[in-house]
């Protein structure tokens, strides 16, 4: 099986991930971000890192798609690769920040690549608004991030809100976690692992 935890930057993605990986016992896969060797770069300089760093996204992206796929085993995964070009380069592209030739030249490999991935059997979308993002990447702290900007945000926002109003490729469902905090409140946790069971047990009827 396969679940994958979709959202904006900060909305709670790895921390989810990690709790439901502990909660169920599934397999983690995490974002290739520590180790990223243009993500730095790219927040410093979004125009001229835009397409080395949505390629390397789009290539550690596809290697989990293919693990995934070969393992069978139960895998939760940490944004999906649809999000890449979706949200990010899509919108890169409409800010300028990535040419249209650029964005050809991506959308054809991803077009490709698209023919040998599945949607995951569970799509689960952490939908929170801007300001609560903002609180969010700043709690984490990482320096280089710093740097992204209120509109930056509430244009992912936006193309989110878009691609998950027209997602039918598999199941999908949809938690609002700005009035939870499932970190300190286990009461919160448990409202999302309810929505998830009865999900899974859809899954398996
Ligand atoms: N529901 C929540 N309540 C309180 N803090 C949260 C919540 N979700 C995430 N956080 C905190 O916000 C920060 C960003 O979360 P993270 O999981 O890294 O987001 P993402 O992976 O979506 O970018 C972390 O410091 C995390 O502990
Ligand atoms: N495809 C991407 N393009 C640009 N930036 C991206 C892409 N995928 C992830 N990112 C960035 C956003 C954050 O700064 C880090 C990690 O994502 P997060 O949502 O915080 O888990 O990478």
């Amino acid at each position: 099986m396969h679940i994958a935890v979709t959202g904006n930057i900060g909305a709670g993605k790895t921390t989810l991930t990690t709790m439901l990986a502990k909660h169920y016992g599934w397999d983690a896969q995490f974002e290739d971000v520590d180790h990223n060797p243009y993500l730095e770069d790219f927040y410093a300089d979004m125009s001229k890192w835009s397409f080395a760093l949505q390629i390397y996204f789009l290539g550690s992206r596809f290697r989990q798609v293919k693990e995934i796929r070969e393992s069978g085993e139960n895998i939760i995964q940490d944004r999906t690769i649809y999000e890449d070009a979706h949200i990010f380069a899509e919108n890169l592209n409409d800010m300028k920040l990535l040419s249209d030739r650029d964005f050809k030249n991506y959308a054809s490999l991803f077009d490709l690549m698209k023919t040998f991935v599945s949607a995951p059997d569970l799509l689960i979308y952490l939908k929170s608004d801007v300001p609560n993002l903002v609180k969010k990447i700043y709690k984490r702290g990482r320096e280089y991030e710093a740097s992204i900007s209120i509109e930056y945000l509430s244009k992912l926002n936006q193309k989110y809100e878009k691609w998950i109003s027209s997602y039918t490729e598999g199941k999908l469902l949809i938690i609002e976690v700005d009035n939870l905090d499932f970190v300190e409140k286990p009461e919160d946790f448990g409202f999302i692992l309810e929505k998830i069971d009865a999900e899974l047990n859809g899954l398996f009827k």
